[in-house]
């Protein structure tokens, strides 16, 4: 028998039974919920990841739906126990979904919603950090710092990368792969190579007008190209940052073949699923070629690293907090609990998942429609802007 989780309830007289798995930041998600009538009951245990047993006990008999967490194993054991239990709506907080089996929820008939867009820019700004501590081994000099080694300026001490004129190679070039190419090329007018199934025409169209532009000061323009491989990406780029969805293209999409086939001193990042890296064999790499280096939000088997990893000065390593940031985290909550609020109410989906910020403004009440449902075709739900009511 599963035992029961400490929760805290909000709008107790609810018709409709709506579960977070864990507390989330803001007040706006939970007004979104109850102003529709929703009982929310946030599980407030003391455990960081839950199990599938403890969500199934949060479920229990009666559920109209579910917010979880990108750490929970989202299958057909949960979807079918939401189903049971009278369910219709599930939404990560996240705008990855690769711990859901969406297959298994459109059998069961429940709409999966994620958080695209509030995150695009807080995590290509991390990225971008993470390349900056990278190239220029801010890690390890604060290490020194603090360690009582300084003994005085020395033109050999800590000398890394300069990025500006590099060229910065991009795997996803979607919206947080394009969000942090900008900010690459405004802020070091660094060139762009990118490698994506789809061609990225924003990034594109960007690259060229301000190329355009830093002629007209009277500077070197910047390029870019779009690589036909991920092979061409790494032979070329000084600065290879990921940002592809993860799934069976993209496990292990950078292995000890293609670490071989980058510069000895470039710098690597990935803010976007552990698993698209083999983390034995960057591990060895980075023993192997100590001027390689490496910014990583998230790693293969979270919350570990591999053995070896922690221990190596060329990698800086931080704990999955690329879309940490106030607003963003509020946001991603708002936008979760508006795809359940949504749909429990027969609310059409917002037909642009790339423009959700009708949905964060809080000076006006968000449209009555989905922010994002990634099984909406599947499902055959309608698409609309919610204008005939508000939510
Ligand atoms: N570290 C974090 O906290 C954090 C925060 C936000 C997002 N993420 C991750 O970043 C991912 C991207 O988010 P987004 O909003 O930019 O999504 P997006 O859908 O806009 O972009 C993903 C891109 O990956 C491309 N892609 C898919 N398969 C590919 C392949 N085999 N090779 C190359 N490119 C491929 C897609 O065509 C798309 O352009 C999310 O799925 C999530 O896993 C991580
Ligand atoms: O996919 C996501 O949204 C992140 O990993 C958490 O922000």
């Amino acid at each position: 028998m599963a035992r029961k989780l400490a929760v805290q309830v909000y709008n107790a007289g609810g018709h409709l039974r709506v579960v977070s798995t864990k507390p989330m930041p803001g007040n706006q998600w939970i007004q979104a919920l109850t102003s529709v009538g929703c009982r929310v009951e946030v599980c407030v245990e003391n455990k960081t990841i839950l199990s599938v047993d403890d969500i199934l006990s949060l479920i229990g008999t009666k559920c109209d739906g579910v917010i979880g967490q990108l750490t929970e194993d989202w299958g057909d054991v949960l979807f079918a126990a939401l189903k049971k239990a009278g369910g219709h709506a599930y939404s990560n907080m996240a705008v990855g979904y690769n711990n859901v089996d969406v297959e298994a929820a459109t059998r069961h008939g429940i709409a999966v919603g994620n958080t695209p867009g509030v995150l695009t820019e807080t995590t290509a700004e991390l990225a971008a950090a993470l390349t900056l501590s990278a190239a220029r081994r801010v890690v390890e000099a604060d290490d020194f710092m603090r360690a009582g080694k300084y003994e005085g300026w020395l033109p050999t001490l800590f000398v890394g990368n300069l990025l500006k004129g590099q060229t910065v190679g991009i795997i996803g070039a979607g919206r947080i792969g394009t969000a942090y190419a900008r900010m690459m090329v405004e802020g070091f007018k660094m060139n762009v190579i990118y490698y994506d199934l789809y061609q990225s025409t924003r990034l594109e169209k960007f690259v060229t007008a301000y190329g355009e532009f830093l002629k007209t000061q009277g500077e070197a323009p910047v390029h870019w190209r779009r690589a036909s491989s991920p092979e061409d990406v790494l032979r070329e780029a000084d600065v290879i940052s990921l940002h592809p969805v993860l799934d069976k293209t993209t496990y292990h999409l950078i292995n000890k073949d293609r670490l071989a086939l980058m510069k000895k001193e470039a710098v690597l990042v990935n803010a976007s699923r552990g698993p698209v890296i083999d983390e034995v064999a960057l591990v060895e790499h980075l023993k192997a070629n100590p001027m390689f280096r490496v910014g990583l939000d998230v790693f293969e088997d979270e919350p570990y690293m591999k053995p070896g990893l922690g221990d190596l000065p060329n990698a800086v390593v931080v704990p999955h907090i690329a879309s940490a940031s106030k607003w963003t985290r509020e946001g991603m909550a708002t936008l979760a609990a508006q795809n359940v609020a949504a749909k429990l109410k027969g609310y059409p989906v917002w037909p642009n998942s790339n423009n959700i910020e009708p949905f964060l403004d809080e000076s006006k009440p968000a449209p009555a429609a989905a922010p994002s449902i990634v099984n909406a075709k599947a499902l055959g739900l309608p698409t609309g802007d919610g204008s005939k009511s508000r939510l």
